[in-house]
C-alpha cells in the first residue's frame, strides 16, 4: 500500500532540484530575453496580452509565467500575474537597478563552457578551459564583464566611494588595478574633487572604462595603464590602490608578490581597498560567498575564495601594517582596508 513518507525521511528532492537547475536558469534567461518582467510591470498581467507584448505564443508564455511563479519570481492570483518586489527592482528594464544585462557575463558561452568539464577540473585541481582559463592575457570574456556587470557593481562602488569620501576626502593619486568597467575608481573621482585616477587593465577592457569615465564627466582626471598588472610599472606615490575582484583569480603566492609591488607604489599613509568574497574559516559559510570558490576552480588555474585570515597573512607578508574587514551594504562581498 502507498503511504506518505514520514516527515524528515529520506528524499531525492535535492538531487532532482540540482540535476534540473539548468532549466531554472534557462527559464530566467528566456524571460529576460522576452522582456517578460517589464511587460508585467507595465500591467500586461494576463497570458493573451502578455504574449502579444512579448511577441511569443500564448502556450509558451503561460507555461513560462507559471514556472517563474513556482520559482518565486512572480505571484499569481486567478489568472493575473504580478512582479514580486525583488523582480520589480531588478528585472523590470525600467528600474535603475535592472540586472538583465548581467547575464551577458554570467551566461557568456565561454564562461558556461568552463563548467562543462568540471569533473576534469576537479581531477586536475584547476581550470581545463585553456591553459590559464580566464586569466589568460587579454581574455575576451573581460570585455563582456566590463559591459555587463555594472548593475551588480553599482551599489558596492557607491559604498566604497562614500567610504573614501569620508575617510580620505583629500585623496589625490588613486590606482585602480584590474579596473574592468572602471566604476570603482570613477565613483571615487566623482566624490573626491582632487582625485586623479589611473586605471590598469587589458587594452580592450580599458576602452570600456574610458567610455564610462567620459559619460561620468571625470575624463580629465582619468588616466590608464594598458597591460599586465604583474608586468607593468605602476609608478609611485599613490594614496589609494583599489583591488576589487582581482586577487581571487590567483594563488596566495602570486597575490603576495602583487601586494609587495603595490606596497612599494604607495605613499606614506597610503591604503589598499580590496573588495572580495571572504568566506568564514569553515569555507562553507555564508553559502553564497563560499560557493564562489567553485567558479575559481572551473575558470582559473589557482584562484580561490580566501578567508580573512588568509588575506591578513598575505598583506602582512607583503609588508602592510594592518588589515581591517568591513561589510558592504547591499553586497555579499566585503571590503578589506590595508594600511601601508
Ligand atoms: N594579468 C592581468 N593584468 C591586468 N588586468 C587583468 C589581468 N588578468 C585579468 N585582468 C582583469 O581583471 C578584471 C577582473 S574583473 C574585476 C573588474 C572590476 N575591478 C570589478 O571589481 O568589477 C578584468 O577586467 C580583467 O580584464
Amino acid at each position: 500500500m502507498l503511504k506518505p513518507e514520514p516527515a524528515g525521511g529520506p528524499t531525492p528532492q535535492l538531487f532532482f532540484q540540482t540535476a534540473n537547475a539548468y532549466q531554472r536558469s534557462q527559464a530566467l534567461k528566456a524571460a529576460i530575453d522576452l522582456d517578460l518582467f517589464t511587460a508585467i510591470g507595465l500591467g500586461h498581467d494576463q497570458v493573451p496580452t502578455l504574449a502579444e507584448r512579448c511577441g511569443a505564443a500564448t502556450r509558451g508564455v503561460r507555461i513560462l509565467a507559471d514556472y517563474l511563479t513556482i520559482q518565486g519570481f512572480l505571484t499569481k492570483e486567478g489568472d493575473r500575474y504580478k512582479l514580486t518586489p525583488d523582480s520589480a527592482l531588478f528585472l523590470d528594464r525600467r528600474s535603475p537597478a535592472y540586472m538583465g544585462s548581467v547575464l551577458g557575463f554570467l551566461h557568456a558561452p565561454k564562461f558556461i563552457a568552463a563548467f562543462e568539464n568540471l569533473t576534469e577540473a576537479v581531477r586536475k585541481g584547476g581550470t581545463v578551459a585553456g591553459e590559464a582559463g580566464t586569466v589568460s592575457p587579454e581574455h575576451p570574456l573581460w570585455v563582456d564583464f566590463a559591459r555587463s556587470m555594472i548593475p551588480m557593481m553599482a551599489k558596492p562602488a557607491e559604498e566604497i566611494g562614500m567610504f573614501v569620501r569620508q575617510s580620505q576626502p583629500n585623496v589625490k593619486k588613486v590606482l585602480d588595478i584590474a579596473a574592468g568597467h572602471g566604476l570603482f575608481g570613477i565613483e571615487i573621482a566623482a566624490r573626491c574633487p582632487e582625485a586623479e585616477v589611473t586605471a590598469l587593465d587589458w587594452p580592450n577592457v580599458l576602452t570600456v572604462a574610458r567610455e564610462l569615465a567620459h559619460k561620468s564627466g571625470i575624463e580629465s582626471r582619468y588616466h590608464t595603464i594598458a597591460g599586465d598588472a604583474f608586468q607593468q610599472e605602476f609608478g609611485e606615490g599613490y594614496d589609494l590602490v583599489l583591488l576589487t575582484n582581482f586577487l581571487h583569480h590567483f594563488s596566495m603566492q602570486t597575490c603576495e608578490s602583487l601586494l609587495r609591488k603595490i606596497h612599494r607604489s604607495l605613499a606614506p599613509g597610503g591604503r589598499v581597498i580590496t573588495l572580495e568574497f571572504v568566506p568564514h574559516d569553515d569555507r562553507v559559510t555564508p553559502p553564497p560567498v563560499a560557493e564562489f570558490s567553485l567558479i575559481m576552480l572551473a575558470t582559473t588555474p589557482e584562484g580561490d575564495a580566501y578567508t580573512f585570515r588568509e588575506y591578513e597573512q598575505m598583506f602582512a607578508a607583503a609588508g602592510f601594517a594592518r588589515t581591517e574587514l568591513h561589510p558592504v551594504a547591499g553586497s555579499i562581498e566585503q571590503v578589506l582596508v590595508s594600511m601601508r
